[in-house]
């Protein structure tokens, strides 16, 4: 392709909203331009990345006998009215009305459409299992879109539907899955780690995410050097080993605190260390209210706290919502008295006695507060985050934390969609049965973003071999010098039969090339210059830095040996 023909509007100086890497490169090297926030429209050079990084998750898709669809965007109301799930989504489902007055929305995800588009056929277990795919654009009102790419209103995604009539093969299913991600990571280049997860709202019980590991990514995974246990720090299990430090129970004191607001503020008051103060949060579960007590050290991992109850709907309380259950407000409640909410205590608060609490009248707080004499915790659970260091839940040892960028997720989803939509087969004795169903996402311009986050210098991307927008980038330095354009010409001409071939033939100066040529990132590159009418070229790799003098009798198999040394 000649660069005089493209379209890459690369730039020198980057909007200082672009806070990420990629976003950042994406935006310098001429690959995305941004049409309303989070809404972006990819140039040609992200156009041909993401075409391979699509004919990679194809290949692997159908390497598990995964068979490729595309459903619309456009979604009828009824369908999500039908799986009960029209109400349960505030405003990051993007509706809409038609000219007939009808509601749909534009599609976040396609369990609805899947399972409608499958239930009046597959009838019988003997066309169980199924799995078909989509690559697609997705549609999530995201209240905060940042990062570019990596956190959009509208986004690529692939995702992957499988139907079955037992659970051994939605398993078996599952595993190819996983298996089927783990090549398309390594595929493209990206360092990753797959994840317990938690399955949030989409039902089914099974899920692992996979992580690109980046300092950008927004998830946090907890993992153990001695083995391959990794999970995001939503899930990630505390193994509750009672440490018990009791002290000779000791009447309840009220004490004025004044001004007193934070668990450390009440520390540093009372002389206390931080984990010996309890923390006490109103939190809103589905309609109601609950307590929730946590050491002064710890943090309430809400994700836990919505899987315990098993919604999406968990809040924290405002302030307003505070007052008038508790008439006081945050920074000094507590649990003493408190009986027309329950009251919820992560497993630690077990360790402790004669507790520091709020007194649930502002600026006075208790001291020597104690379970089941001056307040009754309903359930003591896991509802607390793992704190670095503290020991994995498979025994493996102390977890260290890593930032990552969650590109995939593979679900076991069991039969919520297949029994709300009765999406039923006929089972080999004839009993009619919801169908059992996984779904897996791969976040396929999101993976184009976190390639990028791992594969970059100062002056631009460096693209994995495996990807790569083109093989070879020949630049000829000045075209008005007849020796150099007739010379870059020929090896254009000559490279392009056996490799994808950028053409720098612009009439640029050298320096604006070769910034361009940085940031675009392409492998290998062909510099014509003033050697040319010695015969002589400049060969660059782009991943090592490396250059090299070769004469044009000798390039074809430098760039042979060069391209086959590529990672
Ligand atoms: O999408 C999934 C699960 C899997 C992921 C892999 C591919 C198939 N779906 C979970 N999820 C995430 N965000 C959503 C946002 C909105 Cl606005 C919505 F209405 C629904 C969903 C939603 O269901
Ligand atoms: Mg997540
Ligand atoms: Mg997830």
């Amino acid at each position: 392709m000649k660069q005089s023909k493209m379209f890459i509007p690369t730039l020198r100086e980057v909007p200082n909203d672009a806070e990420s890497k990629s976003h950042q490169l994406l935006l310098k090297a001429g690959m995305i331009k941004q049409i309303a926030s989070g809404v972006y429209s990819y140039l040609p050079i992200a156009k041909r990345v993401l075409n391979k990084i699509e004919a990679i998750v194809r290949e692997e898709m159908e390497a598990i006998d995964g068979v490729e669809i595309l459903m619309p965007a456009l979604q009828p109301s009824e369908l999500w009215q039908e799986s009960g799930r029209w109400p349960s989504y505030g405003a990051e489902l993007m509706r809409m009305t038609d000219r007939h007055g009808r509601e749909f929305a534009l599609g976040p995800t396609h369990e609805e459409i899947i399972t409608s588009l499958v239930r009046d056929e597959l009838k019988s277990y003997k066309k169980l299992p199924v799995t078909l795919f989509q690559i697609q654009n997705k549609f999530r009102d995201e209240k905060r879109p940042r990062f570019g790419l990596l956190r959009g209103r509208e986004f690529i995604m692939k995702d992957a539907y499988s139907f079955h009539a037992t659970e051994e093969s939605l398993d078996e299913t599952y595993q190819d899955m996983y298996q089927a991600y783990s090549n398309i990571y390594n595929r493209v280049g990206l360092k990753f780690r797959p994840v317990i997860a938690d399955s949030g709202a989409i039902g089914g019980s099974h899920t692992h995410e996979f992580m690109a590991l980046a300092e950008i990514g927004e998830d946090t995974i907890a993992y153990t050097e001695g083995s391959d246990y990794a999970a995001n720090i939503e899930k990630a299990e505390v193994v509750y080993t009672p440490n018990v430090q009791y002290s000779a129970e000791t009447a309840l004191e009220k004490i004025h605190t004044p001004g007193v607001k934070t668990a450390q503020q009440l520390a540093d008051l009372l002389g206390k260390r931080l984990d010996e103060i309890v923390k006490s949060m109103i939190i809103k579960v589905d309609d109601r209210f609950v307590m929730f007590l946590i050491r002064g050290h710890h943090e309430l991992n809400d994700v836990k706290v919505k899987s315990f109850f098993s919604t999406e709907v968990v809040e924290m309380a405002t302030e307003a919502e505070i007052e008038g259950i508790m008439n006081a407000k945050p920074g000094s409640l507590g649990p003493v008295g408190v009986t027309k909410i329950d009251i919820y205590a992560d497993n630690a608060v077990q360790d402790i006695n004669n507790l520091a609490v709020g007194a649930n009248e502002t600026d006075y707080h208790y001291i020597n507060a104690n379970a089941g004499r001056d307040f009754k915790v309903k359930t003591y659970g896991d509802f607390r985050f793992i704190l670095e260091g503290e020991e994995a839940a498979d025994g493996s040892g102390p977890v260290k934390f890593a930032e990552g960028i969650e590109v995939g997720q593979v679900f076991k989803l069991g039969t919520k969609y297949s029994e709300a939509m009765k999406a039923t087969f006929l089972n080999e004795q004839g009993k009619a049965q919801p169908m059992i169903m996984g779904c897996y996402g791969i976040g396929v311009s999101r993976t184009l973003s976190a390639v990028i986050e791992q594969h970059h210098d100062d002056n631009g991307i460096i693209w994995p071999k495996s990807i790569t927008p083109f093989d070879i980038h020949v630049i000829s330095v000045n075209p008005k010098q007849e020796a150099q354009r007739l010379l870059a010409d020929q090896l254009y001409t000559d490279f392009s039969k056996n490799y994808q071939v950028l053409y720098d033939d612009r009439q640029e100066r050298a320096g604006v090339k070769f910034n361009d040529a940085d940031l675009i990132g392409v492998p290998l590159r062909i510099v014509v210059g003033k050697q040319a009418a010695d015969e002589i070229v400049e060969v660059k790799v782009r991943q090592t830095g490396e250059s090299f003098e070769v004469p044009v009798s000798e390039l074809a198999t430098k760039i042979e040996t060069l391209y086959q040394d590529l990672a």
